[in-house]
């Protein structure tokens, strides 16, 4: 059989809340299609649904209708193929470094391969030195690399980033960007990353999902066809950031 090179697809996603009986349609058809190896960014007006779309690939969030096939199945309960990085790192506190990298592997590796997977993960994201260290011994930026280096370790297909930036300061900000990048890079796991910054979106992704709201749909997907690294000021990259801020003015 042919190897599937799609990571993810979305057909006809629909999701309603209800609030005291009162439907919400959030998306409203959504369809996306995302291929092994692709960095994808998410971005969209606030409430478009974002968060929700990516809920719904883990699915802590159930589906009102349409469907969701993760490396060509269905999905239909929490998949070890996919894991999700959220705004703030989630980090257990009285954990080490190390130990919060440990958690998250199956007790069936065997001890010595654990090892060198933790060891793997902690060199992958720049904190070897940092390996005994607790979370409220480390800066936002380098609690952000371990919950990256956590989640990786459970070797997913996939791994869906929602605003994973959002709550640093704009140099870290930027130092995690080139960080995501050089992991991607390293390690070839496919990404979806939800931003509100259309420059970051531009930086670090292969194609740019802008999203509508009322209710939440694609509306286009911009190709950012630039070679890595990404000058920000080069007239492409300007050119694409006028496209896409074109969409949300349009909105
Ligand atoms: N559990 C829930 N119950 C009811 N409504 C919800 C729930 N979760 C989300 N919503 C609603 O769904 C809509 C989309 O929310 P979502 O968090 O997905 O948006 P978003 O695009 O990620 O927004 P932001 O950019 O502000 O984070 C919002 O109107 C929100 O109020």
């Amino acid at each position: 059989m042919a190897e599937n090179t799609n990571i993810l697809e979305i057909n006809g996603l629909h999701k309603n809340f209800f609030i005291r009986g009162q439907k919400f349609e959030v998306l409203a058809g959504v369809d996306l299609t995302v291929k092994k190896g692709e960095l994808l960014a998410i971005v969209g007006a606030s409430g478009c649904g974002k968060s929700t779309l990516l809920k719904l690939i883990t699915t802590l969030e159930t589906i009102s209708s349409g469907e969701i096939l993760l490396d060509g199945e269905p999905v239909n309960g929490p998949s070890p193929k996919c894991s999700m990085i959220f705004q703030e790192a989630r980090l257990f506190p009285w954990l080490t470094v190390e130990q919060n990298i440990e958690f998250v592997i199956s007790d069936a590796v065997p001890r010595a391969e654990k090892k060198k997977m933790v060891d793997y993960y902690i060199k992958l994201v720049g904190l070897t030195e940092f390996t005994n260290a607790v979370p409220n011994q480390l800066s936002g930026g380098m609690q952000q690399r371990v919950s990256i280096a956590r989640a990786l370790a459970t070797r997913p297909q996939l791994l869906l980033l929602d605003e994973p930036f959002g709550a640093l300061d704009a140099f870290t900000r930027m130092a995690m960007q080139q960080e995501v990048l050089r992991i991607w890079e390293q390690d070839k796991t496919t990404m979806m990353i939800v931003t509100h910054d259309i420059d970051e979106a531009i930086y670090l992704s292969n194609r740019v999902v802008i999203m509508g709201k009322n209710p939440g749909v694609v509306k286009k997907i911009v190709p950012v066809n630039l070679p890595f690294p990404r000058d920000r000021t080069d007239s492409t990259f300007l050119e694409i950031r006028g496209e896409i801020m074109k969409e949300f003015l349009d909105t």
